[in-house]
């Protein structure tokens, strides 16, 4: 039975609608991420499905229970929000035990529960002091204490790792993936960063303008891609997003793509497929490759790149990305850091056709 199921959600302010139409149903033990741009309507969502926030229309069901008319601390869920929340003139280990208390847990299991999340965050040291005078990773782990004690069904986190410095948000993240994989929790996360969405989730939902772009496995929204959207948002270096003409010839698919000062580059996909005759051909960095030597790529199909002209050499430590022209657009291949590509110069690339997306130019969907 899914732990969480969400049926035609609508939710509007007045004239204002903010989500449209949500439906996703999570299982016991995913890690379901929310992620999109500021405004998306995440937070909103998330807020919802706490019960902070009434909707216009559709359904929330929780462990199976119809809880869209029910209060928040009903819900049996625990929120951690991006600004902590925790009380400032309480020690640590007050704001963690001071819920049990207000629902009447006895002493001892409170002090028993207290000493379990202390030892799994590692905050032992710390649980006489105030939050003031705790580091914001601290704080970080405070709160997650606090929303571990409750053992809900649910847990919601808004933007926790917001406030950190990029150093601690890594780490943290990866904290907070090892207490997913130790409680085997049900945990829906919201954030706008798509790392943060690739390294944590089991199961990622892309909004945009109050609309799911896309829910599926990390690996499904990086690989396949709904549409243009997700295929740019999703990824760094971003998908590189190439106009072209596809001819259909002979069983095979001719793509042709215009290349500055020369004839268009044309490749064969060898695979007969039924597209318009203007795509955007989506490749991702690191699937276009040097040409040269190719033996070590034999899934790259014969005649699937060519020269291009680089313009930009960045070299990246364990990469060097070049950066050229290719159908009007600047087109970024990641390549190994010992290429001898150089800028101002013509280099062989190829496209791994087993690994591109064909999207429609007009309604940006995918076409492959
Ligand atoms: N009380 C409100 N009344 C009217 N509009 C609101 C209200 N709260 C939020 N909105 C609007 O709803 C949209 C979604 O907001 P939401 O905070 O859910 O976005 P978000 O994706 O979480 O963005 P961010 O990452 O910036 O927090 C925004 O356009 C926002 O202006």
């Amino acid at each position: 039975m899914p732990i969480l199921e969400i049926d035609h959600l609508q939710k509007a302010y007045g004239e204002t609608h903010i989500l449209h139409d949500i439906n996703i149903s999570m299982e016991p033990g995913d890690f379901l991420v929310l992620v999109g741009p500021s405004g998306c309507g995440k937070s909103t969502l998330l807020n919802c499905i706490a019960g902070l926030e009434p909707i216009t229309g559709g359904t929330i069901r929780i462990g199976g229970g119809d809880v869209t008319g029910v209060s928040p601390k009903d819900r049996d869920i625990a929120m951690v929000f991006q600004s902590y929340a925790l009380y400032p003139t309480m020690s640590v280990a007050r704001n963690i035990t001071f819920g049990m208390q207000v629902r009447g847990v006895d002493k001892a299991t409170q002090a028993a529960k207290l000493a379990e999340v202390a030892r799994q965050l590692q905050i032992e040291p710390l649980l006489a002091r105030k939050p003031g005078q705790l580091s914001g990773g601290q704080r970080q782990r405070v709160a997650m204490g606090r929303a571990l004690v409750r053992d809900p069904k649910l847990f919601l986190f808004d933007e926790p790792l917001s406030n950190l410095d990029a150093k601690l948000r890594v780490s943290m993240r990866t904290e907070i993936k090892k207490l997913h994989q130790d409680l085997n929790a049900s945990i829906v996360y919201v954030t706008h960063d798509q790392i943060e969405a690739m390294t944590l989730a089991t199961k990622i939902v892309v909004m945009k303008g109050g609309v799911i772009q896309q829910i599926g496995t990390p690996a499904e929204i990086y690989n396949r891609p709904a549409n243009m959207f997700v295929a740019d948002f999703m990824g760094s270096p971003a998908m590189n997003l190439i106009p072209a003409q596809v001819r259909s010839e002979g069983g095979q698919t001719r793509i042709e793509i215009a290349r500055e000062g020369a004839a268009p580059l044309v490749i064969t996909d060898p695979v007969a497929r039924e597209l318009p005759s203007q795509i955007v051909l989506g490749v991702r960095p690191e699937d276009i490759h040097e040409a040269t030597g190719s033996a070590h790529l034999p899934r790259l199909a014969q005649g699937a790149g060519g020269d291009v002209m680089i313009e930009i050499v960045e070299p990246a430590g364990a990469d060097t990305f070049a950066v050229t022209h290719l159908g009007g657009k600047p087109v970024t291949a990641r390549l190994r850091a010992e290429s001898a590509v150089r800028a101002r110069a013509l280099f062989p690339l190829a496209f791994d056709l087993s690994k591109v997306s064909y999207f429609s130019p007009e309604s940006g969907e995918r076409l492959n």
